[in-house]
């Protein structure tokens, strides 16, 4: 299918299973959060599905691609209609906002225009667009590390929107905003994936944001899938017994316990 389809994935370290058949899908323009205790293994499903780490057993088919299946020059390309986003705000922090965006088409161009950061100018437009989108225009020249975080957040969005991405993996990508920053940034990542059509794999800490933002809630525990359900139905017993008790944020156990 398009989008994100993983299936019966399995992976261990250091001689432990960390993921132990794990089942999921993400439709285009769906934002699928997944929740889980520290531990469970979401930067490892994450790495999995973006073709970073090699499982042990299981499929990953992105936009109908077996990643899975692939190996060199057509892995690669594979790989690059998967766009990922950080906590850290993974941007060059030297190079401004646009130069930034532009990084995510550097797989379209040869290398001596990339060298010399040479891009075509449809690049330029679709990059300047791209921050015109996500509401960024005004900073097209400022140098990455003077943006806030929330900014540097959509500077990343933006990037991801010029890869012509179908699959977006966000990696834990509000934990460092303040929580109105995040609800914005979350907000427009949900705006994104329906305009765009985008498949959104997002990990979450806070409960609170993926219950608002998510069409549906995954929670993971050790290295299974313990539930798949829309926010509605995610009550706060699943949410103790995926937590064991632990780790839920003080806004979220105000808001929703
Ligand atoms: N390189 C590694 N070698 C050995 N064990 C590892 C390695 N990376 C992760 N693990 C183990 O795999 C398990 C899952 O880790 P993972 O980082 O995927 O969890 P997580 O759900 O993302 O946790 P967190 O929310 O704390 O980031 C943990 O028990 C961790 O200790």
């Amino acid at each position: 299918m398009s989008g994100l389809s993983v299936h019966a994935l399995h992976k261990a370290r250091g001689g432990r299973p960390v993921l132990s058949g794990v089942d999921l899908a993400v439709r285009p323009g769906e934002v699928v959060a997944l929740l889980g205790p520290s531990g469970a293994g979401k930067t490892t499903l994450f790495r999995c599905v973006a073709g970073l780490d090699a499982p042990d057993g299981g499929r990953v088919t992105v936009d109908r691609a077996e990643l899975t299946a692939l190996a060199g020059r057509p892995l690669a390309q594979a790989r690059r209609r998967v766009a990922l986003v950080y906590q850290q705000f993974n941007l060059l922090r030297r190079l401004s906002a646009l130069d930034n965006v532009l990084a995510g088409r550097l797989h379209t161009i040869p290398l001596w225009r990339a060298a010399l950061r040479r891009f075509p100018d449809a690049d330029r437009q679709a990059a300047l667009g791209a921050l015109d989108r996500v509401g960024l225009l005004d900073k097209a020249y400022a140098r990455a590390d003077r943006l806030s975080g929330g900014q540097q957040q959509r500077v990343a969005l933006a990037r991801a929107l010029v890869q012509d991405a179908a699959l977006l993996l966000a990696d834990e990508p509000v934990a460092s905003l303040d929580p109105e920053t995040a609800s914005g940034v979350m907000a427009l990542l949900r705006e994104l994936a329906a305009e765009r059509g985008l498949a959104v794999l997002v990990s979450l800490h806070q409960v609170d944001q993926a219950l608002a933002f998510a069409d549906r809630v995954l929670g993971l525990s050790a290295g299974r899938i313990a539930f798949d359900l829309p926010p509605a139905a995610v009550t706060p017993d699943r949410l103790r017994t995926l937590f064991g008790g632990r780790e839920l944020p003080v806004a979220s156990v105000v808001g929703v316990i």
